[in-house]
């Protein structure tokens, strides 16, 4: 049988670069390339779902290795990005006796990948972590970049740190179990590099979705020029000082609506939300006048095609009021001297950040939007 095809995507990172693996069955292997790390034991952060399909292969491989290792379980979802689930991974870690020099391993989707990264940055003040990312949206994005953190009452992503990971293994085959609703989800980020700044690839991923979705190799090409793409952005800016604000198309609507639904899972995934704010970001651009109608419908299109909601009207249980959608994005993270700003659009490919946003024009767009939706 010939070796399966592995991609290496280097972030290049000075004293805190790392390598990304993407490719089939890489879980197999895993413990030789964390082994190289150099650590003694291992602590595997990983959620209700995940851990019993993949854990036990992951800690054996670490076993075969020589190294200790541990298995943290937390509850799959939203709600578990939390002060709580912190605390419950910040002491089993240490129960593990997890020195500086060894590592806490993040096995499951963003919601995992977040919380144990940032449990990782707090606990002694810093222990390295790995990225096992198990959800299409993890190995595009989340496992990316070291942005870890939870959620506040307040909003999205609130309470967190900037940790990278010393290693990321993206094993595509791993997504062969993922739920349909959550490789759409996953799917919007991977659409959303195409709509930054890279149109032939918004085109690719119209021609090949169906491909990616299946498990061909058109999803280990979308993984690994999904990673190529983040890792270029967070090599220029790793904190967000500039450019990385471009990886934020479409999430000021998004994180609202996240905050509004109260991050459960069962009435929006960030996935969905992001789906939902890239086309308001689109159509939003296209009622100031910078972006064509006919980029923002195009967009909308090809999401709607995938089966990804596009509309506030998909939000279940309902989007909020035009005022609490303000409210929550008052809260986001791009705000500065209370204004806020947008990831805007002139055209497919031609993304670009717009601070200084008046409240009021974003209050008029949604009225329209909310209104358009009203039977
Ligand atoms: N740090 C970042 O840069 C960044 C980027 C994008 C998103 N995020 C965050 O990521 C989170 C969303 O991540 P997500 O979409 O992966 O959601 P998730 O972690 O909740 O996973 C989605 C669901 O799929 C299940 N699952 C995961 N892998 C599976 C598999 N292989 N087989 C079967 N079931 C599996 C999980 O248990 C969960 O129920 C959000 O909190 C978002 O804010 C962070
Ligand atoms: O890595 C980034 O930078 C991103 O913005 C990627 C987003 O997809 C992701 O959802 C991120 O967590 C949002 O960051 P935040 O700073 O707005 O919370
Ligand atoms: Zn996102």
């Amino acid at each position: 049988m010939p070796a399966a095809s592995i991609t290496t995507v280097p972030v290049p990172l000075g004293d805190r670069a790392y390598d990304i693996f993407v490719g089939r069955d890489l879980l197999h292997e895993a413990g030789a390339r964390i082994a190289a790390l150099g650590a003694r034991a291992a602590a595997i952060v990983t959620d209700a779902h995940v851990g019993p399909l993949y854990a036990e292969t992951l800690a054996q491989s670490l076993k075969q290795q020589g190294l200790r290792a541990a298995i943290v379980t937390v509850p799959a979802g939203e709600a578990t990005k939390s002060y709580a689930s912190l605390e419950t991974v910040c002491d089993a870690v240490l129960e593990a006796k997890i020195e500086r020099g060894d590592l806490v391993v993040a096995l499951g989707g963003g919601v995992v990948g977040d919380l144990a990264g940032f449990a990782a940055a707090v606990v002694r003040r810093g222990v390295r972590f790995v990225q096992v990312p198990t959800t299409l949206l993890s190995q595009v994005d989340s496992s990316v970049g070291g942005k870890t953190g939870i959620n506040s009452r307040h909003g999205k992503n609130l309470v967190g740190a900037f940790h990278q990971p010393s290693l990321v293994l993206a094993d595509t085959a791993l997504l062969d179990t993922l739920p349909l609703r959550e490789m759409r989800a996953g799917y919007a980020e991977v659409v959303k590099y195409g709509l930054i700044d890279d149109a032939a690839f918004f085109a690719w991923c119209e021609k090949n979705w169906q491909g990616v979705f299946a498990g061909g190799p058109e999803r280990d090409e979308a993984v690994a020029q999904s990673c190529r793409a983040k890792a270029a952005v967070v090599v220029r800016d790793e904190r967000e000082d500039g450019d990385r604000a471009l990886l934020n198309l479409g999430h000021t609507f998004g994180h609202a609506l996240e905050r509004i639904t109260r991050y459960e899972s069962a009435r929006l995934v960030h996935g969905e939300g992001v789906a939902i704010g890239l086309c308001l970001a689109f159509r939003f651009s296209a009622s100031l006048g910078l972006c064509p109608e006919a980029d923002a419908a195009r967009v909308e299109a090809h999401l709607a095609a995938t089966g990804l909601p596009t509309r506030l009207a998909q939000v279940s249980g309902g989007c909020g009021t035009v005022d609490e959608l303000l409210d929550a994005m008052a809260q986001d993270k791009k705000v500065k001297g209370g204004a806020l700003t947008f990831i805007l659009a002139r055209g497919i490919g031609k993304s670009f950040i717009a601070p200084g946003i008046a409240v009021d024009s974003v209050r008029a767009f949604l009225e329209k939007e909310i209104n358009a939706s009203r039977p």
